[in-house]
């Protein structure tokens, strides 16, 4: 800026230097407070036009972020009317089959009649508890969530089929009860509420068992092997490692040959269609890695405490024989662990329809400012209602199993695992007013970096796979159709309340003593 000095009316005047040229500098001749009133209209005009512009692609992105979101729900609804198809199929053979049995009988040996019998009862009976659930969609599914072909029901020969049984106070029924609302006489009353606990009963043996293990420790990978030879050799069943632990059984001995394993991504989708049960040997980090190998259905997971802390491994290592003995038996009390699944919406996406895979969490996903020093700030909607702008270090999505892990650290309260709810749990909110929601299962949560958001901000899913989100990024995250189920050690309430109290030391404090004051 060039130097001023005051002229006569007392304003600063610009007072350039005589150019070389030899002709005055016609800005000397104008006060700074006429140049000003001289810009402002063009300034003003451009600014306004400036806004105008910026609201309008605003629009337009708000349009486009719509269309994705659309898309990414036409797709759920889509893989969901598949699974519905499937079903229907399964039904058709099966009365085809009982109408003519001397014309197709060559077709369907019993062992496949058998198991379409039990997996479309299975899947009616889990769809029709999930729906009660969760209201659209079912856990029982052919087929996987990413770029799978449907599984045939061939390939699901092999895996036993089991059935879901509600207990309440109690008494335990086959017959599962759905929420009664009655609305007689303006009089509302509810007979059955949900999360009930519930019961899994085999309806045929399990064969087939995956075994999960923490890397990186010797006792598990001691505990892997004696179990591994265990399960084989009493319980005559098939094994499933991962190619890690496959090759660190083979180097102590060619004996554990049989185990099998799998070669891409394409085979995980398929393991599902395989494992009939999975035991993780690990922490609660194992359980994390065993619910995210699986993207659509998850067989039940029998977790073994061998970490520090261990919430959701009731299962002690000591016992493991007697452990899956009863487990293989059944019936077991099953806590089923909701899952979130979120998918990251790209405001670069070259068209609207461009949506990234979903991701599934059984703990949370966060929206932080990862390595930024700036406050985040993020627009987060309720379905279609802003809920609020966080300012602070981010954001927790998190559901009821997850309650006990980050969004407690960041103050969010704690959730029985059955209590189907999403927690809104902010981290570090730069405001006195702040306190963690916890939201329906049923809504959908957009959280969105805004278009003027001074820095990039980092989703990271149940602690791992971060993803940078842009300004104009958005996190779509809603409940998951498929739920993690786990075996419980005595009940759902029963572990959760030990684990509380022997994991997290929950309201531990000494007794006060009988002598003193009284009323
Ligand atoms: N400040 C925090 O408390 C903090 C920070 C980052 C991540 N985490 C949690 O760590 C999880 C990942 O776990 P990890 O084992 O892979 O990483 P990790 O090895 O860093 O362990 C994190 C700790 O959280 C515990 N934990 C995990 N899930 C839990 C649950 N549902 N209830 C109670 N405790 C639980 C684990 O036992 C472990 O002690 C994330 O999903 C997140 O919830 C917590
Ligand atoms: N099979 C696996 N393959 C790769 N990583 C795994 C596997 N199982 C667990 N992990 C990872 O290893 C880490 C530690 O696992 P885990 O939490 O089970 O053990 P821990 O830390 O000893 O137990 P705790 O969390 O109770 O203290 C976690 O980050 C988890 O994601």
């Amino acid at each position: 800026m060039a130097p001023s000095k005051l002229n006569s009316s007392g304003e600063a005047s610009i007072s350039c230097s005589q150019p070389e040229n030899g002709f005055p500098n016609s800005f000397s001749l104008f006060s700074e407070k006429e140049i000003d009133e001289l810009l402002q209209p063009s300034v003003q005009g451009s600014d306004d036009h400036l806004i105008e512009f910026s609201e309008a692609m605003r629009t337009v992105a708000k349009a486009l972020r719509r269309a994705a979101e659309g898309k990414a729900s036409a797709q759920a609804e889509a893989a969901e009317w598949k699974r519905k198809y499937e079903l229907e199929r399964a039904r058709n053979l099966l009365e085809f089959k009982e109408k003519s049995p001397g014309e197709h009988g060559g077709d369907f040996d019993n062992a496949t009649m058998g198991n379409l019998v039990n997996q479309s009862a299975w899947c009616k009976e889990v769809n029709d508890q999930f729906e009660k659930h969760n209201g659209r969609n079912g856990i029982c599914s052919h087929e996987v969530l990413q770029d799978g072909e449907p599984v045939s029901d061939s390939q699901m020969i092999g895996k036993a089929s089991f059935k879901l049984s509600w207990c309440c106070k109690g008494e335990q029924s086959d017959q599962h009860k759905h929420d009664i609302v009655s609305f007689e006489r303006g009089n509302i009353t509810t007979a059955e509420r949900s999360s009930k606990q519930i019961s899994l009963r085999w309806e045929s043996d399990p064969r087939t068992v995956l075994v999960l293990t923490k890397p990186n420790s010797i006792s598990v990978r001691i505990l892997c092997a004696e179990m591994v030879r265990w399960l084989r050799e009493q319980k005559k069943l098939a094994i499933y490692v991962e190619p890690r632990v496959r090759v660190e059984l083979l180097t102590e001995s060619s004996y554990f040959n049989f185990v099998q394993t799998w070669k891409d991504e394409k085979e995980i989708s398929l393991l599902h269609t395989k494992v009939d049960l999975v035991a993780t040997l690990g922490g609660d980090g194992t359980v994390l890695w065993a619910a995210s190998m699986f993207k659509g259905p998850v067989p039940p997971i029998v977790p073994f405490s061998l970490g520090s802390l261990g919430f959701m491994t009731p299962f002690h290592t000591e016992h493991y024989r007697e452990c899956l003995d009863s487990v293989l038996k059944g019936p077991i009390s099953i806590t089923l662990r909701h899952r979130l699944q979120c998918h990251v919406i790209r405001d670069a996406a070259k068209n609207e329809y461009e949506t990234e895979e979903p991701i599934l969490v059984l703990n949370e996903v966060t929206i932080d400012r990862g390595i930024s020093s700036y406050l985040t700030n993020l627009e987060c909607y309720c379905d279609d209602s802003f809920v609020t702008s966080v300012q602070g270090d981010g954001l927790i999505l998190s559901t009821t199993s997850g309650s006990t892990a980050y969004s407690l650290a960041a103050g969010g309260s704690m959730v029985h695992p059955q209590v189907p709810g999403i927690l809104f749990t902010p981290i570090c909110p730069h405001s006195l007013s702040f306190r963690p929601l916890i939201l329906p299962e049923h809504v959908t949560l957009r959280v969105q970096i805004p278009f003027n958001s001074r820095s990039h901000a980092w989703a990271s899913f149940d602690g791992k796979d971060r993803k940078q989100l842009a300004p104009g990024d958005a996190l779509v995250c809603s409940m998951a159709p498929w739920p993690v189920p786990t075996a419980c050690l005595v009940d759902s309430t029963g572990d959760f309340l030990r684990s509380i109290h022997e994991g997290l030391h929950w309201n531990l404090r000494k007794v006060q003593s009988f002598d003193g004051p009284r009323s």
